[in-house]
């Protein structure tokens, strides 16, 4: 579980220098972030020896600045460098070293191999003669280590950029960078390790997912207080009736499945016709699930979108309804197939896809899956890896809409109900076992 702001390369730049104004261009900086990793790798060595791989920028800096401080600790390490320095400071450092800098291309294994070929800096694929170089000697190594990204990672975007191996762990300087939440790059990183700099804690409008606080339960609290919750049911009754479940398994304290409502065993959960909907008693409504894309769905929709509370929008009706047409209060919950399907193929980061369809819509969209995204409107967006892949599973997304039904009606705000709602699902997830379906999910929510 990771926690707090994510910054771009840019975004970097801008907090190193507000971070240390007057700061040589940012040797000290640089001096902290690479002693401090030779700390981190010292504790990890275990008598092995030590290669690392160094590239032109800054991030190689910070490998000829690890590098001394661990032969000053008196440990076994070896230096290549990948291509001379190009930066001031990787230059500084390189001086530092003073000892001998072989070629990746030729030099031998060692048991710990330290990528300090390209951080936050890499902005375009890596050349095939890259790739074997990195691969060759990361690959044979016992233990892979990563100076803040693991090379071959889009900053900026999680892109694969020819990563040539997966770390065990990489050590992150100062803040996360949008490569260890997005996917594939997040899947390169290993263990994620955050290197304090003393840069403080910078402020982003991306920021990784974190607990929501609990919603209080007056002592003299009732159902209709604990937030009421409408599931629009379709013609595929099983998805309709597990968010119905997981609006109360969220805490909602009166859920009611109104629609086609034959299939439905008597239950807690109030079944009604669609004639018989109470608009003055609902606070959230999940609609979706289920529906199906007939007439009859959209009429059903229409209605209950006629009530105006907030709600929920999942599977079929993101099939049909336009960005326009999404009322404000509402949070989409599409997969990517739906996103598309919705908003076309938008260029850019998960990040940013997100945030534009947020905007274009005027919704809260969160835009599912490993690294599910929640963009608001006004451009404020978390990363969710508090998952697992097995909530991949038929079903999980129904249990997640109805979640965020809960959260709504609780009296959370869209964008705060997306997050709480993810946060939630994902934990279930991560406590459930192998098999898990989405009817375990309802039990382990909490
Ligand atoms: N004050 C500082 O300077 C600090 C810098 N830090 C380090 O600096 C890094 C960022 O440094 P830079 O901005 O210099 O960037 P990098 O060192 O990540 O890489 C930039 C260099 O790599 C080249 N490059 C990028 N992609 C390439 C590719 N595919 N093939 C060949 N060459 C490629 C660029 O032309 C440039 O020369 C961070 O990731 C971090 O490791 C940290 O030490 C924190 C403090
Ligand atoms: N590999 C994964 N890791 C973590 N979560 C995942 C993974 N794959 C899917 N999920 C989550 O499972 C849910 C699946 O939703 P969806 O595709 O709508 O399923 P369904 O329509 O069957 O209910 C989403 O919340 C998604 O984020």
């Amino acid at each position: 579980m990771t926690a707090g702001a994510i910054l771009t390369a840019s975004e970097m730049k801008g907090f190193e220098q507000d971070g240390a104004p007057g700061d040589e261009g940012g040797w000290s900086l640089m001096c902290r972030a690479g002693q401090a990793a030779a700390d981190r790798i010292a504790i990890r060595a275990a008598g092995r020896e030590i290669l690392i791989l160094c590239g032109p920028g800054n991030n190689g800096g910070d490998g000829y600045v690890a590098a001394a401080r661990l032969r000053d600790l008196g440990l076994r390490v070896r230096v290549a460098a990948l291509i001379e320095p190009e930066s001031e400071l990787c230059r500084r450092a390189r001086d530092l070293w003073v000892s001998e800098v072989e070629s990746p291309e030729v030099g031998a294994r060692a048991g710990i191999f330290v990528d300090a070929v390209f951080g936050s800096g890499q902005d375009r694929p890596l050349s095939d003669k890259i790739v074997a170089a990195i691969g060759r000697l990361a690959n044979a190594a016992e233990l892979r280590i990563a100076l803040d990204l693991v090379s071959g990672s889009g900053c900026d975007d999680g892109a694969d950029l020819g990563a040539p191996y997966h770390a065990e762990e990489t050590l992150v300087f100062a803040a996360w960078k949008p490569a260890h939440a997005l996917y594939p790059a997040a899947g390169f990183m290993g263990h994620l390790d955050m290197i304090d700099i003393g840069l403080g804690e910078p402020k982003a409008e991306l920021r990784f997912n974190s607990p929501p606080e609990a919603i209080p339960s007056p002592a003299t609290s009732h159902k209709f207080d604990r937030g009421t919750v409408l599931v629009a049911a379709g013609h595929m009754p099983g998805a309709a009736w597990l968010a119905a479940r997981a609006a109360q398994r969220g805490g909602a304290g009166y859920v009611t499945l109104a629609g086609y409502t034959d299939a439905f065993p008597p239950s807690s959960v109030v079944q009604m016709a669609a004639g018989e909907i109470d608009a003055d008693r609902q606070d959230a409504a999940v609609i979706g699930p289920g529906l199906g894309r007939g007439e009859e769905s959209r009429a059903l929709a229409q209605r209950i979108i006629d009530i105006g509370c907030p709600l929920v929008l999942d599977g079929d009706i993101l099939s049909w309804m336009k960005p326009d047409d999404v009322p404000p209060a509402s949070v989409l919950t599409p997969h990517e197939g739906e996103f598309r399907r919705m908003f076309g193929n938008l260029p850019g980061s998960k990040v940013e896809r997100a945030r534009t369809a947020a905007s274009r819509c005027g919704a809260v969209v969160c835009l599912k899956g490993r690294d599910t995204v929640i963009a608001s409107p006004e451009g404020a967006a978390v990363v969710n890896d508090h998952a697992h892949p097995r909530l991949g599973t038929a079903g999980s997304g129904d249990v997640l809409a109805g979640l965020v039904g809960a959260e709504l009606a609780r009296g959370r705000a869209p964008f705060e109900a997306a997050c709480a709602g993810v946060w939630r699902h994902g934990d279930a997830g991560c406590r459930g076992r192998d098999g898990l379906i989405a009817e375990d999910l309802l039990d382990l929510i909490r």
